[in-house]
């Protein structure tokens, strides 16, 4: 068997087409979307981050700026940041590219972002809306994954999906919103004992362990669909959490890395940040 290849790129460029027409409609009867995006420090994959999410709104037509700090910002003026801009009218969507130097707290930072500002699904209110299934900004990485197993008409419902990795900003959230479409959810992780035991139980089986090739051939269920949420670079060369040349011959669907859930995160912080401006006045 060779896995039929989820192309996230593919979906992520359609999607945004579609964003481009909701965008020039929203600006002619309302006003432009707005994303102010906070980039703390120059770690590069972060700036590469930033940089394409600022590129992808300027193509979609929203109106964006991004805020630089030095890595010696005080967690006291970024958060005096975060007030001023939720107190901004042309901002409908607020981020600090994660991870943030050590000595500011990520969770006080994530807190001070309005709920109805908080593009990126992570503030507690909207966690809790996520998990009770209220309308609600849904973290865009998970979001992404789910998008791209319905794009596929893969069933989820009924399903036995495996998560492997518990991250605030992945693994625990997929695993909620498989739950919501009716998936049967188990979590892994690195204290997990017969870890591999489980993922070959997986109908669905998402990795997001920030190990590269950590998950095999012999880890996986014939005809199971793979979703590789992992980002590694190995000797310069990026690759993902899941042996890819070993489990396509195993998998049903897989994704790729480069290419398939990552441009679909920029793509649903888009389509969150369209969703706020339509709310708001
Ligand atoms: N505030 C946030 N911080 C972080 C988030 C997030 O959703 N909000 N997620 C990740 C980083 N991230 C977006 O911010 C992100 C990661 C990867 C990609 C992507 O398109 N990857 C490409 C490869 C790009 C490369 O060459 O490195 C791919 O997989 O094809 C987009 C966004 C952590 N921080």
């Amino acid at each position: 068997m060779t896995a039929k290849l989820l192309n996230g790129k593919e979906l992520a460029q359609k999607k945004r087409e579609q964003l481009k027409s909701d965008v020039e409609a929203l600006t002619e009867h309302h006003r432009q979307p707005g994303l102010a995006v906070i980039l703390v420090g120059e770690d590069p994959a972060s700036t590469t981050y930033v940089r394409s999410k600022q590129k992808a709104c300027e193509q979609a037509g929203i109106y964006s700026v991004l805020i630089k700090k030095d890595d010696t910002i005080s967690e006291e003026e970024l958060l005096a940041e975060i007030d001023r801009l939720n107190e901004d009218p042309k901002i409908d969507g607020i981020l600090v590219q994660l991870p943030i130097p050590k000595h500011i707290s990520e969770q006080a930072v994530i807190e001070r972002i309005h709920p109805d500002k908080d593009v990126d699904g992570f503030h507690p209110i909207n966690i809790g809306k996520m998990m009770t299934g209220e309308e609600t900004f849904l973290p865009c990485t998970p979001y992404g994954v789910v998008e791209m197993l319905k794009e596929a008409k893969i069933e989820i419902a009924g399903k036995h999906a495996v998560i492997v990795g518990r991250s605030n900003i992945v693994g625990k959230p997929v695993g909620q919103l498989l739950l919501n479409e009716n998936a049967t959810v188990t979590y892994c992780h690195s204290r997990t004992k017969n870890l591999r035991e489980m993922t070959k139980q997986a109908d669905i089986l998402i990795v997001a362990i920030g190990r590269p090739n950590f998950i095999e051939a012999a880890d996986v269920k014939p005809g199971a669909v793979v979703v590789d949420v992992g980002i590694n670079r190995v000797d310069g060369k990026l690759c993902g959490d899941v042996d890819f040349e070993g489990v396509k011959e195993v998998a049903s669907h897989l994704t790729p890395v480069p290419g398939g859930v990552g441009p679909m995160t920029i793509t649903m912080l888009l389509e969150n940040t369209v969703q706020s401006a339509r709310k708001r006045v």
